[in-house]
């Protein structure tokens, strides 16, 4: 069987008189759960298997390349695409089957899908309920429109009379109006340039942080998803590959995939040599994660490192993991310029003004490291210069299973040997 596309009204209108999301009484319960969900169509499958908790008055953003499901995705949670398989709950009510216009959810779209015919009250008022007294009306699109940065002078002009970063918040502000409980908003920056993009989403997050809305972005774009959200779901190829805290994403990405999806990777081989006493107890469990960490020793061309290893079986034969080799993984903005680091050579920099990047050819590694300095000037091809590794990275086994539990592939996190604040980042499929 396939997904049922839903024939609804666009702006995902919501019953009259839902209180808004977010009170203080609701925060950090879960709103949203979708568990098991699958969606083909034809006989292709473009989700399978989603599992996604979303909690009261957060930001969730799903990010992932063209085609990955993340539209398909927000449609189920919106009601326009009924799953063939899994379920979607609000508050705990199986909403599965509910068309979108019975669901208090606003949404808004890529390009606003504003009414090109009305003006920008009509348009904020086409979200009232039906049946707001005139008064109350106007009041309550005053209201809007100041929540949105707009003034009396706006509420007057059509859509095409606005900028494109107006267009989207008198959008944010008609999905508002019904006061729903959570908001989806569907790409709605991508028609922005790079300036006004960024300003709008500042006011926009800002905004549903004020009215306490809970909110599920979909972008492609890395980095508006991790300025944006306090949890980000990366999606490819229909599975949702990693979700958690946007530093958590970054700093410990489950493979080399969604480290180079995320932002630019360093990838080096290592190799890991001991385990290393845990400040937090030999082999800890991170209730948050559910994920058992240890502290190791790395070798890498950049030097020996701290890591840790992450495994979802908590479990002291992880000691059978010594030896293991794989890749590490850094980011750029992590290897620095030392007196006392290992030697290498610049072969060429680029300046961006905030900052700086480097190619360096280390001794025994096949291809130049790419390093990110803030702040700096370039540095000529030819300079000798020498690196340290500054924070955490992450190491991927070569094998692709756990070596001490068999449990799934593992990742292990790194850090310089001086720092060793390591935290491990692992994932099992
Ligand atoms: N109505 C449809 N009928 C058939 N295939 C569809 C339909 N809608 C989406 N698809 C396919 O499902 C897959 C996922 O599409 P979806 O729009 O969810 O991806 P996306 O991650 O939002 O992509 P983009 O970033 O390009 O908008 C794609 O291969 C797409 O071609």
């Amino acid at each position: 069987m396939n997904a049922t596309v839903r024939d609804t009204p666009a702006a995902g209108p919501t019953p009259a008189g839902t209180a808004a999301a977010g009170t203080a009484a609701d925060a950090g319960a879960t709103m949203l759960k979708v568990s098991g969900v699958q969606v083909c169509f034809g006989d292709q499958p473009v989700l399978h298997e989603i599992d996604l908790s979303v909690q009261t008055g957060t930001t969730t953003a799903i990010v992932g390349p063209s085609g990955s499901g993340k539209t398909s995705l927000l449609r189920v949670i919106a009601g326009f695409l009924v799953p063939e398989r899994g379920a979607v709950r609000l508050h705990g009510a199986d909403v599965t089957a509910v068309p979108a216009h019975r669901r208090s959810i606003g949404l808004v779209a890529q390009d606003g899908a504003l009414f090109p015919h009305l003006d920008v009250a009509g348009n904020i008022a086409f979200g009232l309920p039906r049946g707001t007294p005139r008064r109350e009306r106007q009041r309550r699109v005053t209201e809007l429109l100041e929540l949105v940065s707009l003034t009396g002078d706006h509420a007057a002009r059509r859509p095409d009379q606005l900028s494109g970063g107006q267009r989207q918040r008198v959008a944010l502000a008609r999905a508002l109006a019904r006061q729903p409980e959570m908001i989806l908003l569907d790409e709605p920056f991508s028609a922005l340039d790079a300036g006004l993009r960024e300003s709008t989403r500042q006011a926009i997050r800002e905004i549903l942080h004020v009215t306490g809305t809970t909110t599920i972005l979909v972008t492609h774009d890395q980095d508006e998803a991790l300025s944006f959200a306090d949890q980000v779901a990366v999606l490819k190829n229909g599975r949702l590959r990693q979700i958690g805290a946007p530093e958590e994403v970054y700093t410990r990405p489950c493979d080399v995939e969604t480290a180079q999806f995320l932002g630019d990777a360093v990838l080096l081989p290592g190799e890991l040599l001991s385990q290393l006493p845990d400040p937090l107890g030999a082999g800890h469990l991170d209730h948050q994660s559910g994920q058992a960490r240890t502290a190791w020793d790395a070798a890498t061309a950049l030097g020996s490192v701290n890591v840790e290893l992450v495994c979802p079986n908590l479990d002291s034969a992880h000691q059978t993991v010594r030896g293991a080799t794989g890749q590490v993984m850094l980011r750029p903005e992590q290897i620095t310029l030392s007196d006392h680091g290992v030697a290498a050579t610049v072969l060429s920099s680029q300046y961006f003004g905030h900052d700086t990047t480097a190619l360096v050819q280390l001794d025994g590694v096949a291809s130049p490291l790419r390093l990110r300095r803030l702040n700096a000037v370039p540095l000529a091809p030819g300079t000798q210069v020498q690196l340290t590794v500054q924070g955490a990275g992450v190491f991927y086994p070569a094998s692709s299973k756990c070596q001490s539990c068999s449990a799934g592939p593992a990742s292990v996190r790194i850090s310089s040997r001086p720092e060793g604040d390591a935290l491990v980042g692992a994932h099992r499929e």
